[in-house]
């Protein structure tokens, strides 16, 4: 069996979990049998800016370890010139694995769930930092509850079209806000202009939905040029069948309101009757 050291402690590659680009992630086994998940990035590609990049995720990783435990647990990690290692809580599954292999989600769980996404992004918004590009398999279950593995901040490496990373979902439209669209103020190579934290809103309103109706708002439609005009297209009406949950229906209409300025902020969706009662 292949060994990973990391900070001279030696761990057991038991599976690859995804690989994309430069970086995988691994399940692993220390010396005491217990679980874990290695993320590794090979640097010998990165220019200085992406270098910086994934320097920074794993300053705030580490930071916001201590602000809430729906952020993935980060235990240790190992920078050099050539290759990261980050040694972290290993999850059961991503969400969007999750999502795919059981259509339908009980409320119970969903909520929950909700309340976990949540937290996580509150959690990162009252640091400074905007997702700006969250889906399904940024999160992962862990003992019955879901965590952010990632902030955005790292580039996630386009990675080459042999080594997409396996159900991870990089490049998905089905989550990303109309203004980050209809967004003129970046230049195309800049970096997305992270606008606000509505965005993150919207996505989030795309995760729920899925769990609420098994599909993403746009999922029907197939082209991605067709996509990307629909969510921008206020004529275009979003479906809402009706469902038992009304509160769970007015999140999921507050959320996927395409002006950022009318859209439900994350406070209020901490405050919002949905959560306020279980099922
Ligand atoms: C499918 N699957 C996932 C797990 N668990 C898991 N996956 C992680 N990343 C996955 C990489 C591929 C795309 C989906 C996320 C991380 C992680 C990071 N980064 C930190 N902890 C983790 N735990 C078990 N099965």
């Amino acid at each position: 069996n292949d060994t990973i050291t990391i900070k001279g402690k030696r761990f057991i590659i038991l599976k690859m979990i995804g690989c994309g680009g430069s970086s995988k992630v691994y399940q692993v086994l220390d010396h005491k049998n217990q679980l874990f998940a290695v993320k590794y990035v090979n640097l010998e590609e990165a220019d200085a800016q992406m270098v910086e990049s994934y320097k920074n995720e794993i300053q705030h990783l580490n930071h916001l370890q201590l602000y809430s435990d729906q952020i993935i647990k980060l235990y240790d990690y190992e920078i050099t010139n050539s290759y990261i290692y980050m040694l972290m809580e290993c999850g059961n599954l991503d969400l969007n694995t999750w999502l795919r292999n059981r259509k339908t989600v009980t409320p119970l769980d969903r909520k929950f769930y909700w309340k976990n996404m949540l937290e996580a992004v509150h959690t990162i918004h009252s640091h400074g930092i905007i997702h700006s590009d969250l889906k399904p398999a940024n999160f992962v279950l862990v003992n019955g509850s879901v965590k952010l593995i990632d902030f955005g901040i790292a580039n996630t490496i386009q990675p080459d079209v042999t080594s997409i990373m396996k159900n991870s979902q990089v490049g998905t439209l089905s989550y990303m806000p109309p203004e980050a669209i209809k967004d003129t103020s970046s230049q195309p190579g800049q970096s997305r202009s992270k606008i606000c934290t509505k965005g993150d809103v919207w996505s989030l309103g795309c995760i729920l939905y899925c769990m609420t109706y098994g599909k993403t708002p746009f999922q029907s439609i197939t082209n991605q040029i067709a996509k990307l005009h629909a969510i921008i297209d206020t004529s275009h009406p979003i479906e809402f069948p009706d469902i038992s949950e009304k509160d769970l229906l007015d999140v999921l209409k507050s959320c996927l309101v395409r002006n950022p300025r009318e859209r439900i902020s994350l406070k209020e969706l901490l405050d919002h009757p949905y959560l306020q009662h279980s099922p």
